[in-house]
């Protein structure tokens, strides 16, 4: 992984070479701080061990039991799909990779209808084993197999943690499970039992995965002057402390989008507490050119945007033309386009003085993919240290889900005080 900071230099706001220089100071002191903590296996911090501590022949042996399939189905939600969902879109894969991470009731029936369900392997996803959409969702695929008279207990695999309804489930109709990785939150543990079973599934180099991964450990030092993760964590903070309270993360390849989607939960869900933190929108290049890059270039000075693109990729030639005025378009490629679009829209940004990153991999395969990932879990993790917050808990998702399970009559308060009367005034 590579990362660029020149464009995150004095533009507006300020962030300035010097103050990077001072703040490599508080960088070193919380690389020995995360390095210690790894090395106790402290919860959050032990994810950053996941390449060395992920047994990836474990994971082939359990879906070897699967023969060939046409279809993968993760069910889960958050950290517990949002993985899966990043690897099998930024891979590509001949098996038909779908996730269900929604109980969008119209979704559901249109996918159970899609699914080869006689050939889907459904791998369920939920480290607490209680999340009430991930048990939801699986009970309601468990059935329609069983009404295509598919013996489901023979497509199913579970992750899940060492309690809950999902291990007991597991247990009573004995399916096979995985562990999920101890002392990693689900936003942290793509590199696992998480979401690797699906990537070895699609015929992925999992090992490969582990080995990007581990390259960008291998880099942290304590200067981020040195450590491609940490002048990104470093740099996002220093900007978010003078005001660029919105990230917006813009990868210029289609088959990264999901990947803006893994980062908004990694990004809000570690760094959202007390008051402070820097809000992701997920972005597309060369798509949001045409939408958001209006509000990045003319709106509140209040954004930085990380560019990310591999430095290779396949290319697509553009035919010849003779239509006036598209000469220069025909005989290249969308890739030249592309480059061109990406190499404008940084300039453009840098113009109108938004800060901007770039981030490079060599190439969208299971290295780069490694790399990239577990960058992006260390900057997060540098930037929690530097902003002192709780990185890898998140007590604010709990007030809605306990209010959903009362209302629901399932959890610990009465239906008719789970939420408090809505203020109203409808306009209709
Ligand atoms: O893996 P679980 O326990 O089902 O949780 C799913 C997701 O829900 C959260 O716990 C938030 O509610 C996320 O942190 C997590 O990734």
């Amino acid at each position: 992984m590579y990362v660029d900071l020149g464009n995150a230099l004095d533009a507006e706001p300020r962030l300035t070479r010097e103050a990077l220089e001072r703040l490599d100071e508080r960088v070193a002191d919380a690389h020995d701080r995360i390095d210690r903590l790894r090395d106790e296996g402290a919860h959050g911090y032990a994810s950053l061990n996941l390449p060395e501590t992920v047994d990836p022949a474990a994971i082939r042996r359990a879906v070897a039991r699967f023969d060939d399939p046409a279809a993968v189905l993760t069910v889960g939600i958050g950290g517990s799909a949002l993985g899966a969902a990043t690897l099998t879109e930024a891979l590509g894969t001949d098996l038909d990779a779908y996730v269900l991470d929604n109980v969008d009731p119209t979704h559901v029936a249109a996918l159970l209808d899609t699914l080869p369900l006689s050939d889907t392997v459904v791998h369920v996803v939920s480290r607490s084993g209680t999340t009430a959409e991930t048990l939801s969702n699986f009970l309601v695929v468990r059935e329609a197999m069983a009404d295509a008279g598919v013996d489901w207990t023979e497509r199913t695999l579970v992750t899940t943690g060492p309690s809950g309804n999902l291990r007991d489930l597991a247990a009573r109709h004995d399916l096979p499970v995985l562990d999920v990785p101890a002392g990693s939150p689900g936003r942290f543990s793509v590199l696992s039992t998480v979401a690797l079973p699906v990537a070895a599934l699609a015929g992925h180099d999992i090992e490969a995965l582990l080995d990007g991964a581990r390259a960008e450990a291998d880099r942290l030092t304590g200067s981020l002057f040195e450590a491609p993760a940490y002048a990104y964590g470093a740099t996002c903070y220093a900007l978010e402390r003078r005001g660029a309270g919105v990230n917006a993360m813009m990868p210029y390849a289609e088959s990264l989008e999901s990947f803006a989607e893994w980062f908004a939960q990694l990004w809000a869900e570690s760094l959202g507490k007390d008051a402070v933190g820097q809000t992701p929108a997920r972005a597309l290049g060369a798509t949001d050119q045409h939408s958001q890059l209006q509000l990045y270039r003319a709106g509140p000075r209040d954004k930085l945007v990380t560019l990310v693109r591999p430095r290779e990729r396949p290319d697509v030639s553009i035919p010849e033309t003779d239509f006036d005025g598209l000469d220069y378009l025909g005989g290249g490629s969308l890739g030249d386009l592309l480059e061109a679009e990406f190499r404008a829209t940084e300039a453009s940004l840098a113009a109108s003085d938004c800060p901007n990153v770039r981030i490079e991999v060599d190439r969208i395969d299971e290295r780069g993919v490694g790399e990239l990932l577990y960058g992006m879990e260390a900057a997060c993790t540098l930037y929690g240290e530097l902003a002192g917050v709780e990185t890898f808990t998140q007590p604010a998702v709990e007030w809605s889900k306990r209010a959903a399970r009362g209302l629901l009559g399932g959890g610990d308060v009465d239906a008719d005080d789970a939420v408090p009367e809505k203020r109203r005034l409808v306009i209709d």
